[in-house]
């Protein structure tokens, strides 16, 4: 095992090279980035910045770490017991593994949505009022604002406005995940993540979901995992190619697609492995 995976988390100091794409504010700076599943490396030296009200696509392989580094930028990866760290993630400035760092910060400003839609068992209200009523809010009228803006931020409300009491397992599967989006937007966060949020969906609520991630950045930041190069190339601004835990290319959609930088990425994105 390598000597420092034997610390649970060592921060190193800001003087980093900074990755060549910086034309805007970045929400979250990473930098000599490493993770461990006990003795297993799954990250190795990962470093860049991710921008503010961008989409930051992460593309891969599979196995090659991309869920690891997501689950990472909210401190999810933590609940395995295992896992060890070495460098920083700082999210608004702060490295979030820094011992006085309050985690609820991230709780409350870094939703998640996953590859399979996982609503509550409850009714569609109560799925976007549970957030907020967690957070303190009790009235009814404010919760059912935050309800209709929330639902209308994930395009769902149309669909669901005359059948907010039913039960949420009885929307399709694509309604669903809007309905998670609409879940992480009642918590008014600044990031959202996105684990292959498409990859159990038909087409067309597919297409809904790639449409609504386009609009969202305009007031958030997105980073999203995909499978799917072609729906990398088509909503994202910014995107990593992962490979063995590397982050072995970084730059803008456009030029990552068109004109790779490196051989590695110009293979997996020529479709000749992964
Ligand atoms: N909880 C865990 N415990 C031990 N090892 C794990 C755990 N989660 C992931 N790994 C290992 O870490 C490495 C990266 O896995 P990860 O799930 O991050 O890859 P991925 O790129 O998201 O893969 P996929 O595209 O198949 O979802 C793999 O070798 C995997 O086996």
């Amino acid at each position: 095992m390598n000597s420092a995976a034997e610390t649970k988390h060592v921060p190193v100091p800001n003087t980093t090279i900074k990755p060549k794409s910086r034309d805007s504010k970045s929400i979250y700076s990473i930098q000599n980035f490493s993770l461990w599943y006990g003795s297993d490396q799954a990250l190795y030296d990962v470093q860049f910045d991710i921008p503010a009200n961008n989409v930051t696509a992460i593309i891969g392989p599979s196995g090659c770490g991309k869920s690891t580094f997501i689950k990472a930028l909210n401190r999810m990866v933590e609940l395995v017991p295992s896992v060890k760290m070495l460098g920083s993630i700082n999210y608004n400035g702060k490295d979030i593994f820094s011992p006085k760092y309050k985690v609820e910060e991230l709780r409350t400003n870094v939703g998640m949505v996953f590859q399979n839609p996982n609503p509550f068992p409850k009714s569609i209200y109560e799925n976007v009022a549970y957030g907020p009523k967690i957070h303190g809010i009790k009235k009814k009228k404010v919760l059912d604002e935050i309800v209709e803006k929330s639902l209308k931020g994930a395009a769902l409300w149309d669909e669901v406005k005359d059948r907010l009491q039913e039960n949420a397992f009885g929307l399709s599967g694509g309604q669903q995940q809007r309905l998670c989006i609409a879940r992480c937007l009642a918590i008014e966060p600044d990031v959202i993540l996105m684990d292959e949020p498409t990859s159990a969906l038909d087409p067309i609520s597919t297409a809904k979901i790639e449409e609504l991630v386009q609009k969202l950045k305009e007031d958030y930041s997105i980073v999203i995992v995909t499978h799917n190069m072609q729906q990398a190339a088509r909503i994202s601004d910014k995107t990593a190619f992962f490979l063995n835990g590397e982050v072995i290319e970084y730059s803008n959609t456009d030029e990552l697609f068109s004109n790779p930088e490196d051989k590695r990425t110009e293979d997996y994105i020529t479709g000749r492995f992964g």
